[in-house]
C-alpha cells in the first residue's frame, strides 16, 4: 500500500516538476464545481469525462522518459490555461437566471465547442501513452506470473496472503487475478495490428506467448460438442483454432492500426464469443428472444453469465449482409467509439455453418454475430410509430421534453464521430431505428454496419448505402458520403420527431421506383418555410403547445429546415445543431421550472 502510494505522489511530482503546472489539482477543482451547476448539465458532463481522461492520461505519465518527449511535452502546453478556461466555463454554469441565459446561450455553446477542441489536442497522444502503460503493466504482469509459477511453494504463498498483502495488487486475490487475467483476455484479443503501431514513438507490444495460448484454452466449453454435432464449426473454437486466430489477427486490417495510433481514444477490447455462449445466453437463439429485424440479419435480447443483458445481432450471409470484409469494419469502427451516446460494442462471434445442398454437396456458411448492450426501452421509431405509441405511458410519445432530449443525445454521438472521432466517422444510416433507448430514456446511436471513415480515400468502391426517405440526394448524385449527409438525415430526424409522420409512407417503403420519396420533407418543409409550424406538430405531447415549447418546436423545425439544405455546403455542422437543440431543451427546461 506504501509502495502505491509512493508510485501515485511520484507520478504527480513527475508531471508537476516537468511543467509547473498543478493539473491533477485544478481537474479536481474543476470536478467538484461541475457538480453544483445548474445549466448546461450534460454538455458539462461531457466535458468532465473529457477531463477526467485528461487526468488518467498524467497519472499514466510516470515514466520521466515520456515526458521528456517533445511531442508530449508539446501537446500538454497550454493545458494550465485550458483547463482554468474549463473551470470559468463550468463554473459560469451555475448561474440560471433568465438574463444570464439570453445573452450568454450561444457565447457558452460556442466556448464549449472551443475548449472541447483543446482538449482532444491534449489527448491525442492518449492512445500511445496508454499503449505504453498497458505494456509496462503486461510486463509486470507476465514476470509476476511467471514468479509465481517458477516454484509451487512460491505460488502457495500467493494463495496464502491472497486477500492480504501481496505487493503486487494484480495478484492480491485469487478473484481479483483471475478478473485481471480475463480483462488481460480482452485486451489480448485485440489484434496485434490494432496495438497501436507505435514505432515511431515506443516499443511496439509484445504480447507474451503464453498468455496468448491460455486465453485460448479456455474458450471450449461442453456445449461446444452439441454444435459441432449439429453442424456448427465454430471458428473462434480449438478445432479450427488456427482459422480462429488468423481470422481474428486479420480482423482489423493493418492500415487501420495506424488509425487506432491517431485516435484520441483507445479502441475498446471486443470481446470474442462462442456460439455456445451466445446459445445459452438466447435460449438457443429462441423465438419469444427476438427483438427485431433489420435488412441484415434478426436481434435477439440475451443474458450473458454474469446476469449482464445484451442485444445479439445475427447476420447470416443470406441476409444480404455484403460479407467478411463488412464485418471487420464494422467491428473496427465501432471498437473506437467511446460515446455516452454510442451504444457499447461488447463483442462478437464468427460461426462456420454445413448447410446439406444434395446427397453429395455440402456449403459451408459464414455466421456472424455482434454482441451489444441491451436498450431496454426500444428504438425512438417503436415509439413513434410502433404499438408502443398507443400507451400513455411512453414517455417519447407523450413529452417534447422528452423528444428533443432524445435528438439532443443523437446529435451529440453524430458531432462525436464527425468532430471529435479520429479518423472522423460518417454514419450513413442515421434513422429512428437506430437511436436506441436505455432503461433511462437516455438515446444511444446504434447500427454502424454502413459506416465509413472519413479518410476511406476509395469512395468509388463503396456502393451507396442508406435508408431511403433518410438519405442526402446530393449524396445519392454524387456517390460521395460526407459529414453533410449525415445532417441531412437528421434532419429528416427531427421532422419525423415534429410531425409523428414517417418520411415514407408504408406503400413508398415498399415500391423502391417510388419517384417521390421524400414526401414529408417537402410537405413540412414548405410549411416550416410559410411559419406554419403548427400544422406540422404531432399533437400527441399536447394538443396546445405553451408558448415556451412552441420556441422550442420552431427552434427544432428552423434547424431541420437549415439540415435539408440542397447543397451539403449550405447545411450546418453537427456542433451547431448540438448547440440550438441545447437551447431548444433550455427553453422547454424553463417551462417545467
Ligand atoms: N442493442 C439493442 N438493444 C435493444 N434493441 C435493439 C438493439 N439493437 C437493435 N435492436 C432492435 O432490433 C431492431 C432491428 O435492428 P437492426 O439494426 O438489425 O435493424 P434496423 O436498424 O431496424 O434496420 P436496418 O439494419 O435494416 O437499417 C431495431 O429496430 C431495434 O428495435
Amino acid at each position: 500500500m506504501a509502495q502505491l502510494q509512493w508510485d501515485g505522489m511520484e507520478r504527480v511530482a513527475t508531471f508537476a516538476q516537468l511543467t509547473g503546472v498543478d493539473a491533477l489539482g485544478l481537474i479536481s477543482t474543476i470536478l467538484q464545481a461541475a457538480q453544483a451547476v445548474r445549466r448546461n448539465k450534460e454538455t458539462c458532463q461531457e466535458l468532465v469525462q473529457e477531463i477526467q481522461l485528461i487526468r488518467d492520461l498524467l497519472r499514466m505519465l510516470q515514466d520521466p522518459e515520456m515526458m521528456c518527449r517533445e511531442e508530449i511535452v508539446n501537446a500538454l502546453s497550454g493545458l494550465e490555461g485550458t483547463l482554468k478556461e474549463a473551470y470559468t466555463l463550468v463554473t459560469s454554469c451555475r448561474d440560471c437566471s433568465a438574463m444570464y441565459r439570453f445573452f450568454m446561450g450561444w457565447k457558452q455553446a460556442d466556448q464549449f465547442r472551443r475548449i472541447k477542441k483543446k482538449i482532444a489536442k491534449h489527448l491525442r497522444f492518449y492512445p500511445m501513452i496508454s499503449h505504453a502503460d498497458l505494456t509496462r503493466r503486461l510486463e509486470k504482469l507476465a514476470t509476476s506470473a511467471a514468479l509465481s509459477t517458477c516454484s509451487s511453494q512460491d505460488a502457495q504463498e500467493v494463495q496464502a496472503s491472497s486477500s492480504t498483502s501481496h505487493p503486487n495488487p494484480e495478484l492480491r486475490s485469487d478473484s481479483k487475478k483471475s478478473s485481471n487475467l480475463t480483462s488481460l483476455r480482452n485486451i489480448l484479443l485485440l489484434p496485434k495490428s490494432s496495438q497501436f503501431d507505435v514505432q515511431n514513438h515506443f516499443r511496439a507490444a509484445e504480447v507474451p506467448h503464453e498468455l496468448e495460448k491460455g486465453q485460448e484454452e479456455t474458450q471450449s466449453t461442453d456445449n461446444d460438442e452439441e454444435h459441432h454435432q449439429a453442424g456448427y464449426h465454430d471458428a473462434t473454437q480449438t478445432s479450427s483454432d488456427r482459422k480462429s486466430r488468423s481470422w481474428w489477427h486479420d480482423m482489423i486490417p493493418s492500415n487501420k492500426s495506424a488509425d487506432a495510433a491517431k485516435a484520441h481514444i483507445v479502441p475498446r477490447a471486443v470481446e470474442l464469443f462462442t456460439l455456445a455462449e451466445l446459445a445459452m445466453a438466447t435460449m438457443n437463439f429462441s423465438l419469444d428472444r427476438k427483438i427485431g429485424t433489420g435488412r441484415f440479419g434478426t436481434v435477439y435480447r440475451g443474458k450473458l453469465p454474469e446476469g449482464h443483458e445484451v442485444a445479439i445481432k445475427r447476420k447470416t450471409e443470406d441476409s444480404g449482409y455484403l460479407g467478411m470484409e463488412e464485418f471487420r469494419a464494422e467491428v473496427t469502427i465501432h471498437s473506437l467509439l467511446h460515446h455516452k451516446h454510442i451504444v457499447h460494442l461488447i463483442g462478437c462471434c464468427v460461426v462456420e455453418k454445413e448447410k446439406r445442398w444434395s446427397s453429395l454437396r455440402i456449403k459451408v456458411e459464414e455466421e456472424r454475430m455482434l454482441v451489444f448492450e441491451y436498450m431496454k426501452n426500444g428504438s425512438l421509431s417503436d415509439h413513434l410509430h410502433g404499438p408502443s405509441t398507443s400507451s400513455p405511458s411512453s414517455p417519447v410519445t407523450a413529452s417534447w421534453k422528452m423528444r428533443i432530449e432524445i435528438l439532443l443525445g443523437a446529435s451529440r454521438a453524430i458531432d462525436y464521430l464527425h468532430s471529435y472521432a479520429v479518423p472522423p466517422v460518417i454514419h450513413r444510416n442515421i434513422k429512428p431505428a437506430n437511436i436506441l433507448l436505455d432503461s433511462s430514456w437516455v438515446p444511444h446511436l446504434s447500427d454502424f454496419s454502413l459506416a465509413v471513415t472519413c479518410d476511406d480515400a476509395e469512395f468509388d468502391d463503396i456502393p451507396i448505402a442508406g435508408t431511403r426517405g433518410y438519405l442526402d440526394p446530393e449524396y445519392l448524385c454524387t456517390g460521395t458520403p460526407k459529414p453533410a449527409s449525415d445532417v441531412y438525415s437528421f434532419g429528416a430526424v427531427m421532422l419525423e420527431v415534429l410531425s409523428g409522420r414517417k418520411p415514407l409512407s408504408h406503400w413508398q417503403e415498399e415500391d423502391s421506383d417510388g419517384d417521390s420519396p421524400m414526401d414529408l420533407v417537402s410537405d413540412t418543409l414548405q410549411l416550416i418555410r410559410a411559419g406554419r409550424v403548427l400544422d406540422v406538430l404531432d399533437r400527441r405531447p399536447t394538443e396546445e403547445p405553451t408558448i415556451r415549447q412552441f420556441e422550442a418546436v420552431d427552434l427544432v423545425a428552423r434547424t431541420a429546415v437549415h439540415c435539408l439544405q440542397e447543397k451539403g455546403e449550405d447545411r450546418p455542422a453537427m456542433s451547431d445543431i448540438v448547440a440550438r437543440l441545447q437551447e431548444a431543451l433550455e427553453f422547454i427546461r424553463c417551462d417545467n421550472e
